[in-house]
């Protein structure tokens, strides 16, 4: 199968989406030089809308627009990041995943101007996030610290910080890497501290599901031990059915025998309660795996925790 002559990429312009699309360019280039790659962006409602994600009618706030671009044909790859690709569904008709690449940093990272780490915060420091998942797990470690709603692009949220609509934020390392933003950085929280969401740190690309050429050509950047990682978590979020306003957090791992692991928590949103699982997959499938944690967590009573939450 010959390699496409133009590539023309779809992704959300938001300057970390770019970034992402230019990492994709560069791999593409260096697997197949003569391929020219031209980028489509578009605008998705979760980067329009300023208010509650769970607002938005149904899920895929940010990755809806790119699809649609996709299977009309305005574009011939997409470039998401598999924390927004809505895991409870399968991937939209007539699309599939071609490449997972190498994964990046999975950790959040605290944000603070004075350069304090969390543990130093003083009490009623106001913490920007929107995120169930960062808001849960603060609450449950760091009760005396507030949070409030913020929303918008990782630029963005940095100059609301600086005009002081918060005074310390939590954003993932993997953004700031991708924006240029590290500097910022005044605390790498590790996992355990902050449990990641599912899919941190991956980038996917996503093709029509009968372009084989292009999926052929593109199939070389997917990274084997992130495949294993995205399966395993995706197909936990699968068997869990959340929604938007339930805090679930987990990573999948294979270490340096090869071995795949993936633990899971569902926390209340007070964080009061944590359930948790973790476990190795010995002889079973990524996705066998993922679905073994997901009963394991549901068996500890999650479906009651995720359905108690108003959505
Ligand atoms: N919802 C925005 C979003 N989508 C993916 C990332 C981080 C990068 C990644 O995990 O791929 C971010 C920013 C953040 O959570 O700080």
């Amino acid at each position: 199968m010959s390699v496409p002559e133009l590539i023309r990429i779809v992704s959300r312009d938001s300057p970390m989406a770019l970034a992402q699309v230019e990492r994709v360019r560069t791999e593409l280039a260096v697997l197949h030089p003569g391929v020219r790659t031209e980028v489509v962006p578009v605008k998705t409602t979760g980067d329009k809308w300023m208010g509650d994600l769970s607002a938005v009618e149904g899920k895929g706030a940010f990755t809806k627009e790119v699809d649609a671009a996709l299977l009309a044909g305005e574009a011939d790859l997409a470039v998401h990041c598999v924390k927004d690709v809505p895991a409870d569904r399968p991937l939209p008709a007539g699309t599939v995943f071609a490449a997972f690449l190498k994964r990046d940093d999975i950790r959040d990272a605290l944000v603070h101007p004075g350069g304090l780490t969390l543990d130093e915060l003083p009490a009623g420091t106001r913490i920007g996030t929107s995120s169930v998942r960062r808001v849960a797990q603060l609450a449950a470690t760091h009760p005396q610290l507030e949070c409030v709603p913020f929303r918008g692009n990782a630029n963005r949220r940095l100059e609301k910080l600086a005009a002081g609509e918060a005074d310390a934020l939590l954003l993932a390392v993997s953004g700031l890497e991708r924006i240029g933003r590290t500097d910022v950085i005044s605390e790498v929280l590790s996992a355990e501290t902050m449990m990641p969401p599912i899919g941190a740190g991956i980038l996917a690309l996503q093709c029509r599901e009968g372009d084989t050429g292009l999926i052929d050509a593109v199939s070389g950047l997917g990274d084997t031990a992130t495949h294993r990682e995205a399966t395993a978590e995706r197909m936990f979020l699968h068997v869990l059915q959340g929604h938007c306003n339930s805090p679930i957090a987990g990573y999948a791992r294979v270490d340096r025998s090869g071995e795949l692991s993936l633990r899971a928590c569902v926390f209340t949103p007070d964080g009061k309660t944590r359930l948790n699982a973790h476990e190795w997959a010995g002889p079973l499938d990524p996705a066998t795996l993922g679905t073994s944690v997901a009963v394991a967590l549901l068996r500890q009573g999650a479906r009651e925790i995720i359905d108690g939450i108003p959505h």
